[in-house]
């Protein structure tokens, strides 16, 4: 496995009796990335991260973990990953603060450990105030970040989050996205595996991007090298009269196309061809007293998860 990678996933399959899930699943995850794993429903994301995080047996292939295979090495490997799971998993009649020491004592970190950690933890994610409220008396982002505290007990080389913000309000999710930046900026976590449905999250987390389709990798790159690969930056004008965009489609160079139903707006995909290019600025500087109004829109993770996870 290369110095530089977190996660090495060769040749994976799972099955459930006849139905393969995952299929000749490759992936090397960078250490220090935070990956995000894209995917419809039921393209595999849940399974992956759970024989990531050795909660679930591959049928075959290998995947190793900060150098640990996690079926021949489970516990070593399992030291090192710090999960978050889908639903919530904490004792609503507990404390943060037992909850984290409890997570201690399972670990055996012993109890001067324990304590220094929950302390930090506790503080890490500003969570000192309802150190002593019952989890069921929190708000939906407090628990999550409980979730994320209990995860970080034994500090975990890479944190895997199965969709960490689904059910959390618009305020809750932006604030457990800063912790999530925050933690592997401020180096407390090595690598973060993520996944989500969410492409809003994604945007704003991801350092890189896994696309899953059908079980099996279909695209795996930074956020802007998937958007160059799929999509074009867009000019859309707004012109004074249908007329006017129409001549500008009939004599335009450089591809400008109308839409039916906004017959006064006219768009470009920009050229890359320099030559190109200028041609398209001829054209609309020849237009230039009827023009209204100008968007320039760069293509968006929409256009990723259309282009390739929905096929
Ligand atoms: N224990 C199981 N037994 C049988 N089939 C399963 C089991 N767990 C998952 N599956 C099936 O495997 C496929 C992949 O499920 P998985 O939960 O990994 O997908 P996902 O991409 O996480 O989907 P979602 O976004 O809906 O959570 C689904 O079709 C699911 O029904």
């Amino acid at each position: 496995m290369p110095e530089h990678t977190s996660v090495s996933v060769t040749d994976l399959r799972k099955s459930y009796g006849k139905r393969t899930v995952l299929d000749s699943l490759s992936l090397q995850v960078r250490r220090g990335s935070r990956t995000v794993v894209l995917g419809p429903n039921g393209a595999g994301k849940s399974t992956l991260l759970e024989i990531v995080s050795t909660l679930r047996a591959p049928t075959s292939g290998t995947v190793v973990v900060e150098g640990h295979d996690v079926v021949t090495h489970t516990r070593q490997a399992r030291r090192l990953i710090g999960l978050v799971p889908q639903a919530n998993a904490l004792d609503p009649l507990a404390t943060p603060r037992e909850v984290l020491d409890f997570q201690g004592t399972v670990l055996g970190l012993g109890a001067r450990t324990t304590r220094r950690r929950s302390h930090e933890l506790l503080e890490l994610f500003g969570l000192g105030e309802h150190r002593n409220t019952r989890v069921s008396k929190l708000s939906g982002g407090t628990r999550r970040k409980v979730d994320l505290a209990v995860a970080l007990v034994d500090s975990p080389s890479l944190v895997v989050l199965d969709e960490p913000t689904t059910g959390l309000d618009p305020l809750a999710r932006m604030d457990l996205w800063r912790e999530l930046e925050r933690l592997t900026s401020e180096g407390e976590v090595g690598t973060l595996l993520i996944s989500t449905q969410d492409l809003h999250e994604a945007e704003v987390l991801a350092s890189d991007i896994v696309v899953l389709r059908e079980g099996t990798v279909v695209a795996h790159d930074t956020p802007d090298a998937l958007k160059n690969l799929v999509g074009e930056r867009t000019l859309t004008l707004t012109l004074d009269s249908p007329e006017t965009t129409d001549g500008l489609v009939e004599t335009g160079r450089a591809g400008f196309r109308t839409e039916p139903e906004h017959p006064t707006t006219v768009r470009l995909a920009l050229p890359r061809d320099p030559a190109v290019l200028r041609a398209a600025l001829d054209d609309i500087g020849a237009v230039a007293a009827s023009v209204e109004g100008m968007r320039l829109a760069d293509p968006s993770l929409d256009d990723v998860f259309a282009a390739l996870a929905a096929g």
